[in-house]
């Protein structure tokens, strides 16, 4: 049994606290706000009992074996208080988040030497409440073949969340930006879900996100399959029309969204490596410029 603090007990945070538990680990929540119960679901199902420690003070909290930091990327900063408390010398924190700047983000706010592990999340999830989320058909975590990203993955044994290592995690690091860059920013900037893609020249915007994203990808070493555009194109165009994602959420709720870590990385890599992002350096303005503190 490991002890664990969940930073971001959000979409994605109540998730893995919920596998956590279930797997038979202590999993303290770090939340801003306290919440009872803990509610987490497969979509359709029913949420079944479980006992979740929350903490809604930093000072209250002590180094654990492992730090799940779960806030977005943009609240990195904003968590540090609560990092301050929680990475003693023998915490391992494991990123899990979208975008491919894990380490980047998060080396500036942890003490020199901190063992990090970035995830790559595959956990389609929305909270209705706090301490309520609901995960919707997949729940799949991905780091990279060290011995640290060995061990976050052993931390799921027994729950519903399948978390493995990858021999190319650079790669799967890409091809989750592929999903993500093109459909968080059209259904963040139209306010629509994923039926938008239907309408006339959407198809066109992602095409051409895609494409930029895997070019740039590429020259940051990632082996991303020519077909992959078609194949992610094929995705949006299969999706049920309601279907939404985290981008969209925070769009609705007037939250900032995460354009930084996942549109404007890609105008920022490109123009590092000498690759044209036309269409990034056109929608990052109008996502930079959404007005946050307004539902949409
Ligand atoms: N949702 C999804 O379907 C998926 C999301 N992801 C990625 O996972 C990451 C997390 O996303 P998600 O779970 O959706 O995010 P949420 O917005 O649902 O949760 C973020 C959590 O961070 C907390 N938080 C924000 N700022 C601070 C702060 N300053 N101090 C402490 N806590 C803070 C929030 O607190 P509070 O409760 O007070 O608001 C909230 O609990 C993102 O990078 C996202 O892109 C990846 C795959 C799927
Ligand atoms: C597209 C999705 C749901 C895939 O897990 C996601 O990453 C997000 O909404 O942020």
């Amino acid at each position: 049994m490991a002890n664990i603090v969940i930073i971001g007990p959000g979409a994605v945070g109540l998730s893995v606290g919920a596998a956590l538990i279930d797997a038979g680990h202590q999993v303290v929540f770090a939340a801003r706000q306290a919440f009872a119960p803990l509610k987490v679901a497969k979509a359709g199902e029913m949420a079944p009992r479980r006992r979740a420690t929350v903490v809604t003070a930093p000072e209250a909290l002590t180094p654990p074996d492992w730090v799940l930091l779960c806030v977005k990327a943009h609240q990195v900063e904003g968590a540090k208080a609560w990092l301050d408390a929680t990475v003693g010398p023998h915490t391992r924190v494991a990123i899990l988040q979208n975008g491919v700047e894990h380490r980047e983000r998060v080396t500036p706010v942890v003490p020199v030497g901190t063992v990090l592990v970035p995830v790559v999340v595959d956990i389609p999830a929305g909270r209705s409440a706090p301490g309520v989320a609901e995960w919707r058909g997949r729940a799949g975590l991905l780091t990279a073949d060290t011995p640290e990203g060995q061990a976050f993955c052993g931390l799921f044994t027994g729950s519903f969340v399948t978390a493995c290592p990858t021999p190319d995690y650079v790669s799967e690091n890409w091809k989750k930006l592929c999903v993500n860059a093109p459909g968080g920013a059209i259904l963040a900037l139209t306010g629509q879900t994923m039926q938008v893609f239907h309408q006339p020249g959407i198809a066109e915007i992602a095409r051409a996100i895609l494409s930029e994203c895997v070019a740039v990808g590429r020259a940051e070493g990632a082996d991303l399959p020519d077909d992959l555009i078609e194949a992610q194109m094929a995705r949006f165009m299969a999706a049920a029309p309601d279907d939404t994602n985290s981008m969209y959420d925070d769009r609705a709720a007037g939250r900032e969204t995460e354009w930084d870590a996942r549109n404007a990385v890609i105008a920022r890599k490109g123009r590092a490596h000498g690759i044209p992002t036309p269409v990034s350096d056109l929608i990052v303005p109008l996502l930079a410029a959404q007005k946050v503190g307004v539902p949409a």
